[in-house]
């Protein structure tokens, strides 16, 4: 990196975890860091604006996405120190586009053991950055000056943020304090894990492969994996999906290892009545990640339903990589009346909207785009689409309620205050919060679950009773 310290404005972009080298240049040509920090910082500030990561991504030139992609998801786990550390660099914020990539560098720079390049490399090419662009030239000396000062004085000015557990957890202080109020044992792993780089998790499709003849191919192909839960396997290091063994003919799936619990959760304590299939109900069901997962593990008839038509549309994508069918529909789940034929259903999965809490570790915007009256409008939704699916459930069928949150109010609260209300509902053994954990099996939640996962809320309701219709 001292060459490139030493040729301001063409430094060229090393890859920063997790993100392969760029080269919109031509090939073998890494674009330059200050093109990467300008994506990142444009990622940033939409996020800031309450856009999420991945659709400002989506704007992004190809060729600087992943480094972008990469930057930016490494600076929004470290917002809250970033931020403390620009109100102490500048009272008033510049606007929009200086801030992002003000922000962006001292988030990028503040913790030298982390930074992703030698932090005088970051300031260097974040000022070039703000020179380059029309939006934030007039305001790039002034960026400058707060990040030469930023180098000058980083300790002391680390230190005078520490108190202030923005800067220390690096989440909004709503957020922090719910999750503390929620979980008063273990907020402070869930924080920590939210702020950690996620595995790649994949889950086996065992009607085409099992799963040890599929880490066998992995390891032909040089892929170090480890298994988890019934299906899944964890990747030393993530690669491109295309990568994969036997990825066009749908052996694998990309899919974290907390959400591979639900489809065997529900068909746990489910057995086909005589004569027809399972009738299941995938009722939130893009990007149908799960609906494969009962197809793979069930012969059933799976009726999935999702209300955004273009999410909807992945659902079939997924499912025909797979070779698996389902009858998918645009609808709401909340109104029956618009696509249900009246036939009750043995099983339902309501994998719910909900504030994704619990994958804070795969979307590090999550905490910064979500407002804390989010959780009781999401959790309204939760409660609404919870008592309208009940009906549609068959006597003695199954349903699992599941959100990738770990707030109570979308979890435990939200299906005890179900079960006070539905005396022919009762609670079948079951996960509850999944909290999220990053690493190895220290800690993990139990034989055959997984170690390293996502937030994650499970329950499993019988209607009529107990063990009406056993597996
Ligand atoms: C948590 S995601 C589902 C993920 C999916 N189960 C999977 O594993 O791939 C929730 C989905 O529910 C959809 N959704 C939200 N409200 C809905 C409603 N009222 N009816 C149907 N789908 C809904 C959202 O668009 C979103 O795609």
């Amino acid at each position: 990196m001292a060459e490139a310290a030493k040729r301001p404005g063409r430094a060229p972009a090393r890859p920063v975890p997790a993100a392969p080298q760029a080269q919109p240049g031509g090939p073998g040509q890494a674009p330059p860091l200050w093109r990467l920090l300008q994506a990142a910082a444009g990622v940033l500030a939409a996020v800031k604006g309450g856009q999420s990561a991945t659709a400002a991504l989506a704007g992004v030139e190809a060729g600087l996405r992943p480094g972008a992609q990469a930057l930016a998801s490494q600076a929004l786990r470290r917002l809250g120190r970033a931020e403390a550390l620009r109100r102490l660099l500048a009272q008033r914020p510049p606007p929009p586009h200086a801030d992002a990539l003000l922000v962006l560098a001292l988030a990028l720079a503040w913790d030298a053991t982390e930074a992703p390049y030698e932090p005088f490399t970051l300031v260097d090419q974040a000022v070039e950055a703000a020179k380059r662009d029309p939006r934030a030239k007039p305001q790039s000396g002034f960026v400058n000056a707060c990040l030469r000062r930023f180098l000058r004085e980083r300790d002391a000015l680390v230190a005078a943020t520490e108190a202030n557990p923005e800067a220390r957890w690096n989440y909004p202080r709503w957020w922090l304090e719910r999750v503390r109020a929620d979980h008063p044992q273990q907020w402070e792993s869930v924080l920590t894990a939210g702020r950690t780089q996620p595995p790649m998790s994949l889950r086996v499709n065992t009607r085409r492969i099992s799963r040890d003849a599929y880490l066998a191919r992995l390891q032909d192909a040089g892929m170090a994996a480890r298994p988890t839960g019934g299906q899944g396997l964890v990747l030393s290091r993530p690669c491109p999906v295309q990568a994969l063994p036997g990825w066009n003919e749908g052996w694998v799936s990309v899919q974290d290892a907390a959400a591979q619990l639900a489809a065997p959760l529900l068909l746990g304590e489910l057995a086909a009545p005589p004569g027809r299939p399972l009738r299941l109900l995938d009722a939130c069901a893009a990007p149908g990640g799960k609906t494969a997962h009962l197809l793979e593990l069930a012969d059933a008839q799976v009726t999935a339903i999702e209300l955004d038509p273009a999410r909807a549309a992945r659902i079939g994508d997924t499912l025909g990589r797979m070779g698996l069918s389902a009858r998918v529909v645009v609808a709401d789940a909340g109104r029956p009346q618009d696509w249900w034929d009246g036939q009750p259903f043995d099983g339902i999965l309501l994998d719910a909207p909900c504030t994704a809490s619990g994958i804070v570790r795969r979307h590090p915007d999550v905490p910064w785009l979500r407002r804390e009256r989010d959780i009781a409008q999401l959790a309204a939704t939760q409660a609404r689409l919870l008592a309208q699916m009940w009906p549609l459930l068959a006597p003695g069928g199954r349903l699992v309620y599941c959100t990738c949150s770990v707030f109570r109010a979308e979890g435990q609260a939200q299906v005890e205050t179900f079960l006070a209300h539905n005396k022919e509902a009762s609670a079948r053994p079951a996960p509850g919060h999944l909290l999220p954990h990053s690493g190895d099996s220290d800690n993990a939640p139990g034989d055959n679950q997984p170690s390293d996962h996502d937030g994650f809320f499970y329950a499993l309701l019988a209607r009529g009773g107990h063990g009406a219709r056993p597996a």
